[in-house]
Parts: structure tokens; C-alpha cells; sequence
């Protein structure tokens, strides 16, 4: 989006899904302090998938986390939507995740004893809200579950259960998704499968998607790929295939090997 030097500029997080400003999460004092997000500013906008990359310990999870309200930031501000997350109490945080946010990690985390109807509309019955038939029929159809809504976890592929934690993160209509390596414990296949839902749940039904991931396959999946390390956002690339993420990573390592 361009715009003008005379336009009023819109204040920077009232139209992202989430914003981090200025970042900063550090963990231990003294000499064991560790800075696993260095002032780090970043939009993630409403109706796109973004994957963050970066190697191991560039703060990728700390980013995701401390974004979602799951971890509190150390100084700056991150807000989802319009509401400053940074200031809120913890009971506030715990609502604004129950209704504003949803989430797929590694694990499944699937109740066992469950169907997978069940499991797809159980954070809705706790918080005691209905959910929207038509949203959920759709967001069903999209999973493509329909047929297999009474087995339970055990009945499911691993998949199969993954699709059905996107379609529980998905049922409340949340204003952002946030993803943990969500096809790391996946084969490529289903990992595929997965992937191709979120990217449909983005394209189909206007979804946001922040998604963490090490694979270079995965990113391509996205509409744009921000790169950490040492706790800052080094680079970004839009509309990413397989091969220029690959070669973006080949090279970033080759520098750091240098410098
Ligand atoms: N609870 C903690 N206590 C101390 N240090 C931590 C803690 N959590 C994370 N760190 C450190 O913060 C840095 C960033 O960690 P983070 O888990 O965000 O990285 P990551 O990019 O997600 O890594 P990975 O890809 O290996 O999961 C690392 O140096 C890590 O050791």
C-alpha cells in the first residue's frame, strides 16, 4: 500500500492483525542474560499467511509467543488487532486468546476420548459460546472432514488429527492463527495436506495465519516469509517458493560463516 507524505498516517497497528513494536524479550540478568527478541518491529496485515524462519534460537517461538500472549515481552509493545496486548492482566490475556486467537502446535493436542466434531467445538463450549453453523459447516468442508466427524483421535491419521486441530483453532472465527512447526511432526504428505488447508483457510475464508516452520517446503506456502536471527527480523520475501527460501537460507548461513 503506498501512500502519501500528506496523508495522515493510520496509527501502525489499527489495520494489522498483529504489530510488535520495538519487541524485546530477554531472559536470566548478568552474564546468563539472553536476548531472544532485540527490539523487533513487525506487521503481520489481516487476510494473509506469513511464515517467520530463522535458525534455532533466532526467537522464532519467543516472537510467536510473546505476540499471542502466551509469554509477556521484556519492553516494547505487540497488539492484536487494535488491543495493546503488552498492558493487559493476565486474565484479560487469557480472554483475548479464548476469543481473538487461535492456535496449532507440533502436538496435536487432541482429547482422546473425543469425536473429532467434539474436539473441533470444545474451546467454544467451555467458553460457553455457539458456534456459527455456517462458519462451521464451511470451515469443515474446507478441512475436508466431513466424513470422518465421529471418530475419535485414534481412528484419525495424524493429519487427519492435525486438520482437525486447524479446524478447532478455525471454528471461532479468531482474528489471527498462530502455528508452531505445525506439520513438525507430520510426514511430507500430510504435512502437505495441512499446509494446503491453511493456505485455503486463508485464501477461502479470508483467514490470518502466522506460522513458525524450519522447512523451506512449508514457507512456500505462504504469502510471505519474515526471517529472524539473534532475536531480529534480518530480511523477508514475498511470495516465496521452495527454492529461493532454500537459497535465501544458503547464503545467510554462508555470510554468517564469514562475518
Ligand atoms: N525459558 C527460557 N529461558 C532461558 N532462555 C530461553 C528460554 N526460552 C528461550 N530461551 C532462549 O531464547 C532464544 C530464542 O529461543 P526460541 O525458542 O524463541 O528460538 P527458536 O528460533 O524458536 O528456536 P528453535 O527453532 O530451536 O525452536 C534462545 O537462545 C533460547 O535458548
Amino acid at each position: 500500500m503506498t501512500q502519501t507524505h500528506t496523508a495522515p498516517r493510520p496509527a501502525p497497528h489499527a489495520v494489522a492483525a498483529a504489530t510488535a513494536e520495538r519487541l524485546t524479550k530477554s531472559y536470566g540478568s548478568g552474564e546468563t542474560r539472553v536476548v531472544a527478541l532485540d527490539q523487533v518491529s513487525v506487521r503481520f496485515e489481516a487476510g494473509q499467511f506469513t511464515a517467520i524462519m530463522g535458525p534455532s534460537g533466532s526467537g522464532k517461538s519467543t516472537l510467536m509467543h510473546c505476540l499471542a500472549g502466551l509469554d509477556s515481552a521484556t519492553d516494547g509493545h505487540a497488539w492484536i488487532g487494535d488491543t495493546e496486548i503488552t498492558s493487559l492482566s493476565d486474565k484479560q490475556l487469557t480472554k483475548l486468546r479464548r476469543d481473538r486467537v487461535g492456535f496449532v502446535f507440533q502436538a496435536f493436542n487432541l482429547l482422546p476420548t473425543l469425536t473429532a466434531a467434539e474436539n473441533i467445538t470444545l474451546p467454544m463450549d467451555i467458553a460457553g459460546t455457539k458456534p456459527d453453523t455456517g462458519w462451521l459447516n464451511q470451515v469443515i468442508e474446507t478441512v475436508g472432514l466431513s466424513g470422518r466427524l465421529k471418530h475419535r483421535p485414534n481412528q484419525l491419521s495424524g493429519g487427519q488429527q492435525q486438520r482437525v486441530a486447524v479446524a478447532r483453532a478455525l471454528a471461532s472465527r479468531p482474528a489471527i492463527i498462530f502455528g508452531d512447526e505445525p506439520t513438525g511432526n507430520l510426514d511430507s504428505r500430510a504435512g502437505a495436506e495441512v499446509l494446503q488447508f491453511l493456505r485455503n483457510s486463508v485464501r477461502e475464508l479470508g483467514q490470518t495465519v502466522v506460522m513458525v516452520t524450519h522447512d523451506p517446503m512449508a514457507a512456500a506456502y505462504a504469502d510471505r516469509v519474515v526471517f529472524l536471527a539473534d532475536g531480529r527480523i534480518v530480511d523477508e520475501m514475498a511470495d516465496p517458493t521452495a527454492e529461493r527460501v532454500l537459497d535465501h537460507m544458503r547464503r545467510f548461513e554462508a555470510v554468517g560463516r564469514t562475518s
